[in-house]
C-alpha cells in the first residue's frame, strides 16, 4: 500500500519515506535533493559518478553492447588526484537519478571546462574504457542505460552553455544538484530548457510517409519532425511542419507517445499519427527542409523493420530503405503503424 503522511512527519527530512511506495519515495527523495543543497551534497559524499568527457559518455564494450561504468565518490576522488586534479571538481556533477535504496546518481564532465581538462586518453587508459559519442553509441545502449546518459548529456550541455547571465553578464552559479542556475547579483533563476518538437507519421490509409534530410545516413528515412513555435499548440504546430515540409494537409490527429531527443540539443520529442486529407496524397518536397519524400508500403517499412544490425552493416546489405534506430521515437511510431496495419488486415480476412 502507498500512503502520503504529509506534514506530519517532515520533521529531519521532507517526507515519511517508510509510507510511500518505492515510485513515490523516489521522486519525493529526487526531489528533495534538488530543493536542499545540504542534503544533496551528503548524497554525493555516498552516491556515484558517471564521467562523460565533451558530453561523450565512459563507455566499455561487452560484446555488441555497451555497459556504462560508474564510480565511485572514493574512486572519483582517487581518480582526480592522480591527474593533478583538486575534488572540488566534484562540484560542477549534477544529479541525473537515484536507485530504488536511495543511492544518488551524479553526471561529471571531465572535459568540458577547458581550463581543467583532464587528458582523454589517459582517464581511457586508466579506467579500461572509452568516451565515446552517445549518438554513435546509442543503438548499442540498452534502454534504461541510453534514458540516463541523454538526460546527463543534456543537463551538461545546458550547464556548460548557460555560464553567464544573459541580462546582468555576471558568471551563474548552479545549485549543488544541477536542476537551476541562479544570478547573485540580480536573483534571476535559470533553469534546463528542452525546445518541443513534434514528430509525425503521416499516412494515407494504406502507406505511410517518410522523409530524409540530407545530414541523414544514406538510405535512412523517418517520420516528419520540426521544432514548435512561439504560441503554437502542437496540433498547430504538426498541421503547419508538414503543409511546410511536403504540401500536405493532416486530420485525425492522434497523440503517441513522447521522448525527450538530446541530439543537438535537448528537445521533448511529441509524438503523433495522422492522415491525410481524403484525395491529398501528391507529394510536393520542401527543398529547403528536406532531401526527400516518399510514400512507403506496409511490405517495405515491414521489410525494413526485421533489419538487424548497425546503419553501416544495414547499408551493406542492399536494400533501399533504413530505418531510425529501436530507440528513437521515429522506430517506435512506425512499429506501431506496421502492427496496427497488421491487426486490421489480419481482422479483415
Ligand atoms: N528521436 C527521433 O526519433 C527523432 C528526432 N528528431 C529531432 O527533431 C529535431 C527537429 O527536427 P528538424 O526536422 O530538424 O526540425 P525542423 O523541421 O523544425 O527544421 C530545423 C530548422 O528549424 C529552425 N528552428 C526553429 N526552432 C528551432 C530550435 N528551437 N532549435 C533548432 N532549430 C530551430 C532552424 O532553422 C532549423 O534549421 C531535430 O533536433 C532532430 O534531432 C528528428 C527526427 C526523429
Ligand atoms: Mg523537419
Amino acid at each position: 500500500m502507498s500512503l502520503y503522511c504529509g506534514t506530519v512527519c517532515r520533521r529531519k527530512s521532507f517526507w515519511c519515506y517508510r509510507l510511500l511506495s518505492t515510485y513515490v519515495n523516489k521522486t519525493r527523495y529526487l526531489f528533495e535533493l534538488k530543493e536542499d543543497d545540504e542534503a544533496c551534497r551528503k548524497a554525493r559524499q555516498a552516491g556515484v559518478f558517471y564521467l562523460f568527457h565533451d558530453l561523450a559518455p565512459l563507455l566499455q564494450t561487452s560484446g555488441r553492447q555497451y555497459l556504462v561504468p560508474r564510480l565511485s565518490r572514493a574512486e572519483l576522488e582517487r581518480l582526480l588526484g592522480k591527474f593533478g586534479q583538486d575534488s572540488q571538481r566534484i562540484e560542477d556533477s549534477v544529479l541525473i537519478g537515484c536507485s530504488n535504496e536511495r543511492e544518488a546518481w551524479f553526471a561529471l564532465d571531465l572535459g568540458l571546462s577547458s581550463a581543467s581538462s583532464i587528458h582523454k586518453p589517459e582517464v581511457e587508459a586508466e579506467l579500461g574504457g572509452s568516451f565515446i559519442s552517445l549518438r554513435r553509441a546509442v543503438s548499442q545502449l540498452s534502454s534504461m542505460d541510453s534514458s540516463l546518459l541523454f538526460t546527463a548529456r543534456a543537463l551538461l550541455r545546458w550547464h556548460d552553455g548557460h555560464q553567464f547571465c544573459s541580462k546582468s553578464g555576471q558568471p551563474t552559479k548552479k545549485n549543488v544538484a544541477g536542476s537551476k542556475r541562479v544570478c547573485p547579483s540580480n536573483n534571476i533563476i535559470y533553469y534546463p530548457q528542452m525546445a518541443p518538437v513534434v514528430i509525425t507519421l503521416v499516412t494515407d490509409g494504406a502507406r505511410c510517409l517518410l522523409a530524409r534530410q540530407s545530414s541523414f545516413p544514406k538510405g535512412l528515412y523517418s517520420a516528419l519532425a520540426g521544432f514548435c513555435d512561439i504560441g503554437e499548440s502542437v496540433e498547430e504546430a504538426i498541421r503547419r511542419e508538414v503543409a511546410e515540409e511536403v504540401g500536405l494537409e493532416v486530420e485525425n490527429l492522434q497523440y503517441s507517445t513522447s521522448q525527450h531527443w538530446p541530439f543537438p540539443n535537448s528537445s521533448l520529442m511529441i509524438a503523433c499519427h495522422a492522415t491525410v486529407k481524403p484525395g491529398q496524397t501528391e507529394i510536393q518536397v520542401n527543398l529547403r527542409e528536406l532531401e526527400a519524400a516518399a510514400w512507403f508500403s506496409l511490405d517495405e517499412v515491414a521489410a525494413a523493420l526485421m533489419r538487424k544490425g548497425s546503419f553501416i552493416e544495414q547499408q551493406s546489405d542492399g536494400l533501399p530503405l533504413l530505418l531510425p534506430p529501436k530507440l528513437a521515437v521515429a522506430h517506435h511510431m512506425i512499429k506501431t503503424w506496421v502492427e496496427t496495419q497488421t491487426c486490421s488486415s489480419l481482422a479483415a480476412i
